[in-house]
């Protein structure tokens, strides 16, 4: 039947969370699910503690730690502060339990063999549910919208949003639809799939559009290869990525420990059936795949769209005419140590590592395992780092015997975190090691300073290590070809890890104290306001006003430019929001020197003359700041006294982040910024950016170079009067009072959330024979 006002399933999940419409056309959105992490959330705690406000919502917040934490065994494992060695990361973990305490948040902590990494929790818990909205500071965010959710990743500045009010302000993303037709060839996996889509798309490809994946080959996928697809929909940076519910998505579901039970599941699938695309909607750009045209696909460079086929050759510069395309190769192959047209298989490894909310799940470590089972690890390879998603998960695979598989092909089988994907935890690359990673980032330093990521499925990750160099998994002889590696059928395997989830829950259960009913009183009946201030503060927060600057400028001849080279990780360790100047662009301001070993600056723009003043940054190559959602970004820049980008482009969560501080990101059509600014600045010239008037001028003539470049009227308001946009939410009490009341009996299946995790209190023992959460 054809719908008379035909929607995406965007469309319907967006509308349904409409808490108000502001006369400017931006929205306030209602978040269902909020899972907090231990690195975009001490600053966001500290803002609410600042300003008395509370967590509004904690049965929809679920805490967890997984990026700085080591994945070494547990079994001498007491406390945090004795097992984490790093002085900084400890710190945020310590900071992250503090604050769970404070503000009452179920927390799965390093003791809790429910702990994993964020975006394999929620669904594993059941707390990612279709139809819902789901935030994290975090970019992979994007992973819960295999499950039909509208997920996205949000910084810090939004993690206190949300925690305050439970709402978020956005503006509508534009449909994109990416058709998936026929069938996918033996042995091809998502991950190849999801390469291949960013390497046709390119990582700017879905900017201000939200994907939704579809066709039959994302139909026959499993949960697991769902979730890789949209984990990597960032990595095409699209808002978030989307996958219609069905059947396989309700067999996931079901049983799972925040899964509606009883009456509250049948309403709930009636709802979540009502969640596809309708015949006729519009999607704003429709791009159709074939499946047969995907092949095993590794990446060579240093974005994830440097995507190609196992079987091709590294490329070549000389083949290339666009000049920043080029200059952009040459780089990547210096930093990749490559030499043009050599065979990837031909390409020798250092280390592999398979893990990541990208692709460390049952299914993952079951397919990486068949390849291992019987062999031995090449000897030029010198650490294989295997680390499940979560705890659970570990559990499960260890019951199958993977972790021996694993251990006697001589890889290292390691307790759940992110590990090696990003390097804020022991799990390091060495300058210039070569690396085979199931990751979903291949930026330059990503798993350790100068090391050399390249991205590709657990399968070709494990193959890379057996063989010591890349390989063709079409190629790749099994043990036992025609005998998998692990005999479970698909039914027993889902209901295995099924198992594992029910078995951990009912040991904890006993010891738990109150009933269902109890616990649930936890939540608000009738939402209390969000701050215990009588009197909403509108400009709490302090952001800077921005209305009129000419200041310096910088030119920038790069493009995807991602957040990690803007600020690495390691100056993600802080708990505070500035002092990160020395860290802005740290590896291409600064080279070892090799005989003192101390910081040397290089000839980095920053770095020279009258542009370590620079005030705005002219970037002239599109998609700044994609990548990461570490709001740290904005702050080095802010520190370092940018207080304006100008881009072609700009990764739409650095966009927002920026705006949150006071920085306003202008995008120009590349044309533009070559011919009208580019030439003014080149010479040395300031530029003035006039925001009430929306112009841009030349510093010394003041001659109009642009009139009009756009900004939302909603963005333009808060940023030229330095509003907070919590203080001014928080005047809209009114209307989030009313959702909540609609939604407590429309959407009665998402009441509870992380409130009804077992046990809150008084919890003895988990399985894992660790304690779990006592408060
Ligand atoms: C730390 C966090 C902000 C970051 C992200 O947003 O993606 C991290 O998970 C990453 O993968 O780079
Ligand atoms: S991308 Fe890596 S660092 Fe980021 S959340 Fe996923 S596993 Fe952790």
């Amino acid at each position: 039947m054809v719908a008379s006002n035909p929607k995406t399933l965007y469309d319907k999940v967006f509308e349904d969370h409409i808490v108000h419409k502001d006369e400017s056309g931006s929205y306030l959105l209602y978040i269902d699910r909020h899972l907090v992490h231990e690195v975009t959330s001490p600053q966001a705690f500290e803002g609410l503690k600042n300003a008395g406000r509370i967590v509004r919502r904690k049965d929809c917040t679920l805490a967890t730690v997984d990026h700085n934490i080591p994945t070494v065994s547990r079994k001498t494992f007491k406390n945090v502060s004795t097992f984490i060695d790093q002085d900084d990361s400890r710190l945020q973990v310590e900071t992250l339990e503090q604050n769970v305490k404070d503000f009452d948040v179920t927390y799965f902590g390093m003791d809790d063999g429910r702990q994993g990494i964020v975006h394999v929790i929620g669904p594993e818990q059941g707390f990612t549910l279709p139809g819902t909205t789901v935030v994290c500071g975090d970019s992979h965010t994007s992973t819960h919208g295999a499950f039909g959710s509208l997920a996205f990743g949000i910084g810090t500045s939004e993690v206190e949003h949300v925690l305050a009010t439970q709402t978020i302000i956005q503006a509508k993303s534009k449909n994109m639809r990416i058709t998936i037709d026929g069938d996918l060839s033996e042995g091809i996996t998502s991950k190849d799939l999801v390469l291949h889509v960013i390497g046709v798309i390119g990582t700017a490809g879905g900017t201000g559009c939200v994907i939704e994946f579809a066709g039959k080959a994302i139909e026959n996928l499993s949960m697991e290869a769902r979730m890789s697809i949209c984990n990597m929909s960032i990595e095409g940076g699209a808002r978030a990525g989307m996958i219609k519910p069905d059947q396989t998505t309700f067999d996931y579901i079901k049983g799972r420990p925040l899964a509606p039970k009883g009456a509250e599941w049948d309403k709930a699938l009636a709802y979540w059936k009502t969640l596809h695309s309708d015949e006729g909607a519009y999607f704003d750009y429709d791009i159709k795949i074939a499946a047969s045209d995907i092949v095993p696909t590794i990446t060579w460079g240093n974005s994830p769209q440097d995507a190609l086929p196992i079987s091709a050759r590294v490329p070549d510069p000389a083949n290339v005419s666009d000049p920043i395309k080029k200059a952009g190769m040459e780089r990547a192959l210096k930093y990749q140590g490559l030499t043009p047209n050599i065979k990837l298989v031909d390409i020798k490894i250092d280390k592999a590592f398979i893990g990541s909310c990208t692709n460390s799940r049952i299914e993952d470590l079951r397919a990486a395992a068949k390849v291992a089972r019987g062999h031995k690890k090449a000897d030029n390879v010198k650490l294989v780092l295997v680390v499940p998603g979560s705890g659970l998960i570990k559990a499960q695979a260890e019951k199958e015997g993977l972790d021996k598989i694993f251990e006697a092909a001589g890889f290292s089988w390691r307790e759940a975190g992110c590990s090696m994907c990003l390097g804020m935890n022991p799990d390091i690359l060495d300058p210039e090691e070569r690396c085979a990673s199931t990751s979903n980032r291949n930026f330059e330093g990503r798993q350790g300073a100068r090391s050399r990521t390249h991205l590709m499925s657990p399968a070709m990750a494990a193959a890379a290590a057996i063989k010591g160099h890349f390989t063709d998994i079409r190629d790749y002889d099994y043990v036992n070809h025609d005998e998998p590696a692990v005999h479970i059928e698909n039914e027993e395997e889902d209901k295995a890890l099924q198992d594992a989830v029910y078995e951990h829950e009912k040991e904890i259960i006993e010891d738990t104290p109150g009933t269902e009913a109890e616990r649930l009183n936890d939540i608000p009946k009738s939402s209390e306001p969000a701050s215990k201030k009588s009197k909403v503060d509108s400009t709490a927060g302090g952001m800077d006003a921005f209305t009129v600057l000419t200041g310096i400028t910088a030119p920038l001849e790069k493009a995807n430019v991602d957040t990690d080279a803007i600020i690495p990780k390691q100056f993600l360790k802080t708990i505070k929001r500035t002092g990160l100047k020395s860290g802005l662009f740290y590896e291409a301001r600064y080279t070892k020197d090799p005989e003192t070993g101390k910081d040397v600056e290089t000839d980095f723009i920053l770095n020279v003359g009258q542009y370590r003043k620079a005030e705005i940054l002219l970037v002239t190559g599109d998609n700044f700041g994609c990548g990461s959602s570490r709001e740290h970004a904005p702050w080095a820049l802010k520190d370092f006294g940018i207080k304006c980008m100008i881009a072609p482009s700009f990764g739409d969560i650095f966009y927002n982040n920026s705006c949150k501080n006071g920085l306003l990101p202008i995008r120009l059509p590349q044309e533009v910024i070559a011919d009208k600014l580019y030439p003014v600045v080149k010479a040395g010239y300031q530029l003035t950016v006039d925001l009430p008037k929306q112009e841009i001028r030349h510093g010394e003539t003041d001659e109009v170079l642009v009139d009009n470049f756009e900004i939302e009227e909603f963005r333009k308001h808060c940023l030229v009067n330095g509003l907070d946009d919590i203080g001014l939410t928080l005047q809209k009490e009114e209307f989030i009072q009313k959702y909540e009341a609609i939604r407590r009996d429309k959407f009665s299946f998402l009441e509870g959330g992380s409130k009804l995790i077992k046990p809150v209190k008084g919890a003895k023992k988990s399985v894992y024979g660790l304690k779990a959460q006592e408060w």
